[in-house]
């Protein structure tokens, strides 16, 4: 993304102008941001129905490909809330359009907006003019919480703009520190937790040690009060303090694991990591880094408080197979 020239111009399996399904197979990647998975689909050309029984059958871990969730490339202008988005940023001209496992719809995906950055970069749809995120060049993608911008980093990992956050409850929630309770299987009371937007919903609450934090059940969804209209992620953090960032300047450092809405649990969640992050700066309150670092059960990712009002996420992306699915093989079909 840097420059066209660094985009790989292999494997790509869709020609332009044709859709994803050929003689009843379809054409699939499979890759993954810090065991985040998804199965990811080039449909340029907008012919794909992309059902919830689809979504459903293509993210079966048994029946079909696997993944936590599915994502579709798209070009932004064939979506209905396309037109707002391509006037906010007319560069942002493919749309990544995400689902969770369970078929539904969500707004945005922290670590799936990597490994579609990746994808784009793979299928050599990244080269289209990138913008200047200060002085570094990256690429507008549109997703259901609006435009968001995709850098890559000089060690491989991409750094995405995750756009404005705020606290659900607004300032009576971050004067409390919490503004919801929590009850999870395998901890013995509800616990006080803070509700954070991000593009997505959010409710984080802290552990008391790492011990906590392993005997808590995911199997089963937590159960957040009051009652998230539309649902919610649920973040368990463990604060492990500050450490020296290669600046000089302080990090802090947090360990999570999450269950997240229409998914259950995954091994990382990159809004997941930005609100669990913003939740223990609160709680940490002034003096406390902008910088953290989330270790997670796939591994770790950066997020950073900026100036701007906006949240960045920084993280790797792996693209780790390309294959065809036949489809009449589905439940179905
Ligand atoms: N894993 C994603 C979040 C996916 C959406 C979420 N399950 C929801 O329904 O809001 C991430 O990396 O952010």
């Amino acid at each position: 993304m840097t420059s066209p020239s660094t985009a790989p111009s292999t494997a790509t399996s869709t020609r332009p102008g044709d859709g994803p399904v050929r003689a009843n197979r379809l054409t699939f990647t499979k890759g993954h941001g810090t065991e985040n998975d998804f199965v990811l689909i080039d449909d340029r050309a907008a012919t794909l129905d992309l059902t919830p029984d689809l979504v459903r059958a293509l993210a079966d871990r048994r029946a079909g490909v696997g993944g936590d969730g599915v994502i579709r490339v798209v070009p932004t202008a064939e979506l209905p809330e396309g037109a707002a988005i391509l006037a906010a940023e007319p560069a942002a001209t493919w749309f990544m359009d995400y689902r969770n496992s369970d078929g539904s719809v969500a707004e945005m995906c922290g670590n799936g907006a990597r490994v579609f950055a990746a994808f784009l970069e793979r299928l050599d749809l990244a080269a289209v003019p990138l913008r200047l995120q200060g002085d570094q060049p990256a690429l507008a993608i549109g997703t259901r919480a609006g435009v968001r911008y995709v850098r890559r980093e000089a060690n491989g990992w991409y750094a995405v703009d995750m756009g404005p956050w705020r606290l659900t409850g607004g300032d009576d929630a971050a004067i409390a520190g919490a503004d919801a309770q929590v009850a999870v299987a395998g901890l013995e009371v509800a616990r006080p937790a803070l509700s954070v937007d991000v593009g997505n919903p959010h409710v984080v609450l802290a552990l008391a040690d790492v011990g906590e934090l392993a005997a808590a059940d995911l199997s089963r969804a937590p159960e957040v009060r009051p009652v998230p209209i539309d649902g919610t992620n649920v973040e368990l953090v463990v604060p492990l303090g500050e450490e020296p960032g290669a600046d000089g300047v302080a990090v802090g450092r947090l360990r999570m694991r999450v269950h997240e809405r229409g998914v259950g649990e995954t091994r990382s969640c990159g809004t997941g990591a930005c609100a669990a992050a913003l939740a223990v700066r609160t709680w940490a309150g002034a003096g406390a880094p902008d910088v953290w670092l989330v270790d997670v059960p796939g591994g770790t990712v950066r997020v950073s408080v900026l100036a701007s009002g906006h949240v960045e996420l920084a993280g790797p992306a792996a693209l780790v197979a390309t294959g065809e699915l036949d489809l009449s093989t589905l439940p179905g079909r």
